[in-house]
């Protein structure tokens, strides 16, 4: 099958670069690429030997590919350290050298993604080079270096690259003018703070990262890699669901949409529909509408990454349509919002906010039908505050 891409040098960034030799749709595997080096972090650091003896087992035309690769500025003395440390991924408690995706120039707002390759859920030494969304033939393809770098702001960055990479970036969302940047800024620490508390985490302390420079990188307090701290106090439901609908909407709002984002806005419906459930009688119709509107987000963003017809597409709108046959988004697809709304002005409600629903009874045409009736939040609130939308027996999840 002809290549996706082809390596030639990068006007734009210097050296050379990898550029697409034809339209890459997002989802497509662009290089599939096992390790030649793999080196386990034992003592934070790894030895000069240590490098040594793993480049001795290569074959020949290995040891030729990686001796070509680009050296960096860092001032270790030997060049197989320079090489390594210039071109290899860290994946917890090793780092691996996989030579063709080290070609590959960066950006803070990649259109590709390194990822460890998982065969039948298993880690292999080899990563995928995986686009993240369409690039155009003669694109260069670009991945973030970093995987903290989300959260941080264009100085913190700047001084990760410089120090680490010797370049100044010039993507997009580092040559921003100062108002946009500051409010980017702005952003990325929210980013830094949710992505950390949605994993369980204390945020980053990031700030000696403002001083960072080629001088200091190399000090072992700055080289062991930033700590991460367990929360101190669990996130509660409510607390999951508006961290990371407000965390999707920042990564959007930073072009940083991957399917990150998509699994974002779905677990931020799920955790809604939980707290639903815990009053299963009252429909609140803006949790309903958030609901559905974050899963259409979810479905949008799978669709557009992974393609219309992908699996994991499929998967969401699967699981999309067997939540809306929940009880309470069942009957919000079929409410007439506008009936009611008239229905309720008549008999002094004003806004309908929520609904409650009542026992299923017969109608005038002998029909089975529920018993709804219209709340304004004044009214959802005291109903709620009497316990009367509680669930009675057991519950559905959802
Ligand atoms: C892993 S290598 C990437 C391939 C490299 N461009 C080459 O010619 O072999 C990393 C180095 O590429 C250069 N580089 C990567 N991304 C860059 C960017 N956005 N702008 C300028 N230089 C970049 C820096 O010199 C960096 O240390």
């Amino acid at each position: 099958m002809e290549s996706w891409y082809e390596v030639k040098p990068s006007l734009e960034r210097g050296g050379l670069g990898v550029f697409a030799s034809r339209t890459i749709l997002p989802g497509t595997v662009i290089m599939h690429d096992p390790a030649v080096m793999k080196l386990e972090l034992k003592n934070v650091q790894f030895t000069d030997e240590e490098v040594r003896d793993s480049f001795n087992l290569l074959s020949d035309t290995d040891k030729i590919r990686v001796l070509k690769l680009h050296e960096g500025h860092r001032p270790f003395i030997t060049r197989l350290m320079r090489i390594y440390k210039a071109n290899s991924f860290g994946a917890k408690g090793f780092t691996m050298l996989q030579v063709d995706i080290s070609g590959v120039n960066h950006s803070c707002v990649p259109n590709a993604d390194r990822q460890d390759d998982m065969e039948n859920d298993e880690k292999t030494d080899a990563a995928n080079l995986v686009a993240i969304r369409t690039i155009a033939k003669g694109e260069e393809i670009l991945i973030c270096y970093n995987s903290n770098f989300e959260g941080m702001t264009v100085t913190q960055r700047i001084n990760i690259l410089d120090s680490y990479y010797g370049f100044r970036c010039s993507c997009p969302a580092c040559a921003l003018p100062l108002k946009e940047r500051i409010l980017s800024d702005t952003r990325r620490q929210l980013i830094n703070v949710l992505s950390s508390k949605c994993s369980g985490f204390e945020p980053l302390g990031l700030s000696q990262l403002d001083h960072l420079n080629r001088q200091t990188a190399e000090n072992p307090s700055m080289t062991i890699g930033l700590p991460q701290f367990p929360l101190r106090v669990a996130l509660s439901t409510a607390e999951k669901t508006a961290f990371k609908a407000l965390l999707a909407e920042l990564m959007q709002a930073e072009r940083l949409t991957n399917v990150t984002t998509a699994n974002l806005y779905r677990e931020a419906a799920y955790h809604l529909m939980q707290q639903m459930s815990e009053n299963r009688y009252i429909l609140v119709i803006p949790s309903a509408c958030y609901v559905t509107a974050w899963m259409e987000k979810a479905v949008k963003i799978f669709s557009d990454i992974t393609g219309a017809h992908s699996k994991q597409t499929k998967a969401i709108k699967a699981q999309w349509s067997n939540w809306q046959r929940g009880e309470q988004l069942d009957l919000y697809k079929y409410l007439k919002l506008d009936y009611l709304q008239a229905l309720s002005r008549g008999k002094g409600v004003g806004e309908v906010f929520a609904v409650h629903i009542g026992e299923t009874v017969l109608n005038a045409e002998g029909l089975i039908g529920l018993k709804i009736e219209a709340l304004s939040e004044q009214m959802c609130k005291t109903r709620l505050r009497e316990g009367k939308g509680k669930v009675r027996g057991s519950i559905r999840s959802p």
